[in-house]
């Protein structure tokens, strides 16, 4: 069987020995050659996983393993775009490709390193410090791309990408995912823009993980209910209920069958998501010790 590209067990990181957990309790299975959308409020500790996945950071308690070793073993087989994007300023964009061939030999792949560059007809003369946001952030992810990573960590890729460079370096990434069996773990706020290219989900809050597994599954689990109001909606678990008028909408886990005069409804990617960062504390729903999804106490 091949290994999870990622497996995290209880992990756990504080920065400082008093400061506050940023992520605690962690664990997830994320099965090879998955596109993963990493969501969650400001602060919820997303670029903190991403980093402990990377092998940046150490964990404080619990472990994570990536591609089936250590994440410091793995390194040379994962790409990592970090928010940051940190590039050497006083190179210019040729030499910045040109280092990443040297650093990565018998594996660069100049073809696509190049492609993504010239994708934003970037001057390969132009040095990284005088380049736009976006820019770099295309400069990052060819570095990234040229190493052929069986793993790519990004932490909010698009974030200052324009429209038309989100939708051709999107096509860039799945192509990528489609083609070699990359897997993708991209952190993002924009909802919207991963439910056609991810498959698979981890929602993150206050540090832990809220929901982890299958979109389709973690859709499949949720309905979105309208019933008269005053109606009970025991013994079904509530993400979010909200009063309109003579009716109450509500996105519950069914713990049954739903009765007949119910009007119900699947979900959105973008409604299951919001309406769990809408309701911090609603019930979570993460893989059990044996990695199955079950529930978790609210
Ligand atoms: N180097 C650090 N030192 C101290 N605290 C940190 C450090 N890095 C992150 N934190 C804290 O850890 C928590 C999680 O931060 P993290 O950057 O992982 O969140 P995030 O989900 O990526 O947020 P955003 O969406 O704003 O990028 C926050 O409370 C943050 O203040």
């Amino acid at each position: 069987m091949t290994d999870p590209a990622i497996e995290a067990t209880a992990l756990g990181k504080r920065f400082g020995r008093r400061g506050a957990w940023a992520l605690r309790d962690c664990s997830f299975r994320l099965p090879a050659g998955r596109v993963c959308a990493v969501v969650g409020p400001n602060g919820a500790g997303k670029s903190t996983l991403l980093a402990l996945a990377a092998g940046l950071l150490a964990p404080t308690e619990g472990t994570v393993a990536v591609l089936g070793t250590g994440p410091a073993s793995a390194r040379p087989r994962v790409g990592f775009v970090d928010q940051d994007k940190p590039l050497y300023p006083q190179l210019t964009v040729a030499e910045t490709l040109r280092m990443g061939a040297d650093l990565n030999p018998g594996r660069w792949d100049a073809d696509t390193a190049g492609r993504v560059v010239a994708g934003g007809d970037l001057d390969p003369g132009k040095r990284i410090r005088s380049l736009s946001g976006g820019q770099r952030t295309r400069v990052a992810l060819a570095l990234a791309l040229g190493k052929r990573p069986e793993l790519l960590l990004l932490d909010e890729p698009m974030a200052d990408l324009d429209p038309l460079a989100r939708h051709e370096l999107m096509g860039v990434l799945m192509g990528r995912a489609a083609g070699h069996g990359t897997t993708i773990v991209m952190s993002s706020h924009v909802v919207a823009e991963l439910e056609d290219s991810c498959d698979h989900l981890l929602l993150i809050g206050g540090g832990r993980i809220r929901l982890a597994g299958e979109i389709d599954d973690l859709l499949a689990a949720h309905t979105r209910v309208s019933v008269p109001a005053g109606t009970g909606l025991d013994p079904h678990r509530v993400v979010e209920s909200r009063a309109t008028g003579r009716r109450t909408g509500a996105l519950i886990r069914p713990a049954g069958p739903l009765p007949d005069d119910w009007r119900a409804a699947a979900p959105s990617l973008e409604e299951l998501v919001l309406s769990y960062l809408r309701n911090p504390e609603a019930p979570a729903l993460v893989p059990g010790p044996a990695h199955d999804t079950t529930e978790a106490a609210a």
